[in-house]
């Protein structure tokens, strides 16, 4: 553990975080700046009154001898002659304040934030006031520094003088209205309260009169209302309403209010707590930077683009011309033929077909088009003729025919692609190239799982190929693991090489690629086991996905010690599922679903393949959670439409020719060309390099009892054909319930129990899926040999 601590700190450093300061160094940066400041700030202020005395010591500033006269001698002369002389003039103290608080920032470790505003605002600021010292001073260059002068002097020439003070004056209400947050509300405010504080300066005491008694009081004599009285009443206190009409200065409310307005109000910012995990995982990510995954094999080295061939020549397109123009022509004369006019065409070359986009004149029916499939590959003579009408988002209607001299797509050409290398993908999957000659890139982690199908001998091993190829020149071994599944035993057994950096595999198992149906099965629940123990690790870091957790342990949240991990993708491929589905039907499909339903969000992505496209192969649950599917060609449209739910698939050329949907839009694509002897230099290449001591382990399930290990070996329950059984078998040297059944003419229950009965006693071996199982006694002497002993 300590070792792997001290490793830790150098790839810190160079991975990105190359810029951050330690606290330390912060702290002596800080103070460097903020001393430096201060002293530019003399420097400058003295500079003011020494200048003329300093000025021609400057040609002599390494001369001991000489004395300059300011604060900091020569170093503040040249300095400040530096930055204020040739600068900015007085604008250049603001320098001063801007290093000061840099200092204080790194000193104290605070937000970059506001210091990226100061500084921006700050340099504004000199500018504009270096500009209009330049203009208003333009005798005393020393206000304005050369800065100031010469861009006052560069204005001027455009604009004028007024031009130039209209600019400055925009400058100004910039500053105003940016920094200050000035509004033309708040001069009215102001100068509201400023004339409302002098109307109350000339009255007097107003506000406190309340009563009519006080208010006779305050007026002049002549003002006082005459006594009324009432001529009905006779009565002397009639109140005196008029009043009211000479008390017009009292009104005082409304001054009330705008005293109100004016209390300026401080509002204390909010300290945000910061939580104890994030202190210590930041204290850790300081000491010894974000957790690195690939530090175990921090030497590994990426597989190099030279492994790879370039398939062709040169790897480019060659057009065609004399075949473009024979092709379009005898496009326009099929249709033509049938009364189908063309308004316009065009064509585009890919590597193995050429697509002629179409725009039919006004009035053409599309089905009319669509119907003359047939006759159109008639007329040109050509096999994978393909009709897409309408292009979808084009208004044409396409046709691609396939080229004479087909172009193979080396896998080299695309993962050089720029496009590939800055894919920012989770798992960038380069598959080809599409009709148009782009390379064609995807990301598994968004597909989530991809379905393959084809018939035998159409490139589905080297599109599985390639998917692989294309993850291991994008991925550090410590990001991603493979479960290889691989009943054909020949496809995948070059990846056995690179067991130890990309496999991962069951804990008793020799093999990391599996070829033996039933330990499908055991893998299978053991990556459900997987699917349940991750979603329990997303649960408990309070995340949603793989990426968020992975990102979250990387930065040193998720303590380790409580079970957390960096957690691989893990990618399963199985390379002919239609095997699988035919030996374990249910067994294997039930956690195929399961993984497929809720693996996504943990990172477990399958790729399925199979040659089998048929409705008992790909079943309705299988399809409806693999929705990136691709079609390598298929002999029939009933196939095409049981991988795609469209046809089309039976009208592609072969050799890697393929058509790829995740969802609406089928988009044919020409597949990259990888080579077994590519893939083998690669996974040499990876193999030769430092391991991990052992694949990846996958958790242990137990229950998936199929060994027969456990079977009960008890003599006195046998069956009482037990020996006979045994017989047929060793004679027979063929392991099977079935040959017992009809040699004995028994059950099938009851030939299935003998079968274990012999596979406990050691005479057969294990399930081996649809193949019958190994004899292990050789002939009957060894047989009679074997019960006897039993007996003893
Ligand atoms: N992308 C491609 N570009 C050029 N040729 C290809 C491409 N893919 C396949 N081929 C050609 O087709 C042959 C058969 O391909 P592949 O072995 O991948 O077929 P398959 O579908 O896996 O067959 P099977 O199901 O029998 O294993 C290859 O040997 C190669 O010559």
């Amino acid at each position: 553990m300590a070792k792997k601590v001290k490793k830790s700190k150098p790839t810190a450093t160079k991975k990105g975080r190359s810029l951050k300061l330690s606290k330390k160094n912060k702290i002596i940066l800080g103070s460097l700046l903020m001393l430096f400041s201060i002293a530019l700030f003399f420097s400058f202020v003295s500079f003011y009154f020494t200048w003329q005395a300093d000025q021609s010591l400057l040609s002599e500033f390494s001369d001991r001898n000489e004395e300059a006269k300011n604060l900091l001698n020569k170093f503040g002369a040249a300095i400040s002659h530096f930055f204020v002389y040739k600068g900015f003039g007085l604008a250049s103290l603001i320098f001063t304040f801007l290093f000061f608080i840099t200092g204080l920032h790194l000193f104290l470790s605070l937000d970059k934030k506001g210091l990226v505003r100061k500084w921006i605002w700050g340099l504004v600021f000199i500018i504009w006031i270096s500009i209009t010292l330049g203009f208003f001073a333009e005798k005393r260059p020393l206000l304005g520094g050369i800065v100031g002068y010469e861009m006052n002097d560069f204005l001027q020439d455009y604009t004028g003088k007024i031009g130039v003070f209209l600019l400055l004056l925009f400058g100004l209400t910039i500053i105003l209205v940016r920094l200050f947050q000035f509004t033309p509300e708040d001069i009215i405010v102001y100068f509201k309260q400023k004339s409302n504080s002098l109307a109350t300066d000339f009255k007097r005491k107003p506000a406190t009169v309340t009563d009519e008694s006080n208010i006779e009081e305050l007026l002049p004599e002549e003002e006082v209302a005459p006594q009324i009285i009432d001529t009905y009443t006779h009565k002397k206190d009639i109140p005196p309403l008029e009043l009211d009409d000479k008390d017009d200065g009292f009104k005082i409310e409304v001054a009330k209010s705008e005293e109100v307005d004016d209390i300026a109000m401080e509002v204390e910012k909010i300290k945000e707590e910061v939580e104890d995990t994030d202190l210590l995982s930041n204290k850790l990510v300081e000491d010894f930077g974000e957790f690195d995954p690939t530090l175990e094999l921090g030497n590994y080295k990426f597989p190099t683009i030279e492994l790879l061939d370039q398939h062709g020549v040169g790897g480019g397109i060659t057009i065609n011309q004399e075949e473009l123009e024979e092709n379009k022509n005898k496009i326009v004369e099929t249709l033509r033929n049938y009364k189908i006019g063309i308004a316009q065409i065009k064509a585009t070359i890919g590597p193995t077909v050429t697509l002629y986009e179409i725009v039919p004149e006004a009035g053409v029916r599309i089905s009319k088009i669509k119907n003359l499939e047939d006759d159109i590959a008639l007329s040109l003579a050509a096999l994978g003729i393909r009709i897409i009408a309408p292009i979808p988002g084009k208004g044409t209607i396409g046709i691609e025919v396939p080229n004479k001299n087909a172009t193979i797509v080396s896998m080299r050409s695309v993962i050089a692609s720029p496009k590939f290398q800055k894919a920012e993908m989770e798992l960038p999957i380069a598959f080809g190239k599409t009709i148009s000659n782009e390379t064609f890139v995807v990301d598994l982690a968004k597909m989530p799982h991809l379905l393959m199908a084809g018939a035998t001998g159409q490139g589905k091993s080297v599109g599985l190929n390639a998917v692989l190829t294309s993850l291991l020149y994008k991925k550090h071994p410590a990001e991603v693991k493979f479960v290889l599944v691989d009943p054909k035993k020949v496809e995948l057994t070059l990846f056995n090489k690179i067991e130890r950096h990309y496999l991962a595999k069951l804990p008793d198992v020799e093999e990391a690629i599996i070829t033996d149906n039933t330990k499908v099965i055991n893998t299978l629940n053991s990556l459900c086991i997987e699917m349940d123990d991750r979603y329990e690790l997303l649960k408990l870091a309070m995340v949603r996905n793989i990426k968020e957790y992975n990102t979250k342990f990387k930065a040193r949240k998720l303590n380790p010690n409580d079970g957390h991990k960096f957690l691989p993708y893990i990618v399963l491929v199985i390379d002919e599922f239609a095997d699988l589905i035919m030996t374990a039907g249910k067994e294997v499909e039930t956690p195929i679903a399961r993984l497929a339903q809720l693996a996504r969000a943990i990172g477990i992505h399958l790729i399925i393949a199979t040659q089998r496209p048929s409705v008992n192969v790909i079943t309705g649950i299988i399809k409806a959670n693999f929705p990136a599917r691709i079609a390598f060609r298929v002999t029939s449209k009933i196939d095409s439409r049981t991988i795609l739910d469209a046809q089309g698939a039976d009208q592609l050329i072969g050799r890697g020719d393929m058509l790829f949907t995740q969802g609406n839009d089928v988009t044919r694509i020409q597949c990259a060309f990888v080579d077994t002897p590519e893939v083998a230099k690669i996974t040499e290449y990876i193999g030769s390099q430092r391991a991990y001591p052992e694949a990846h382990l996958l958790p242990e399930y137990v229950g998936g009892d199929d060994s027969g290990t456990s079977l009960d070996n008890d003599i006195s329950e046998r069956d009482a054909m037990f020996r006979d059984a045994a017989e047929v078998i060793v004679v027979a040297q063929q392991g099977s319930a079935s040959l017992i059944q009809r040699k004995l003419k028994l059950g099938y229950n009851r030939a299935g129990r003998i079968i274990d009965q012999l596979e406990a006693a050691g005479i057969v071996g294990s399930f081996e899926g649809s193949k019958a199982r190994q004899v292990l006694v050789p002939d009957m002497y060894a047989l009679d040999q074997l019960l006897e002993n039993e007996k003893k």
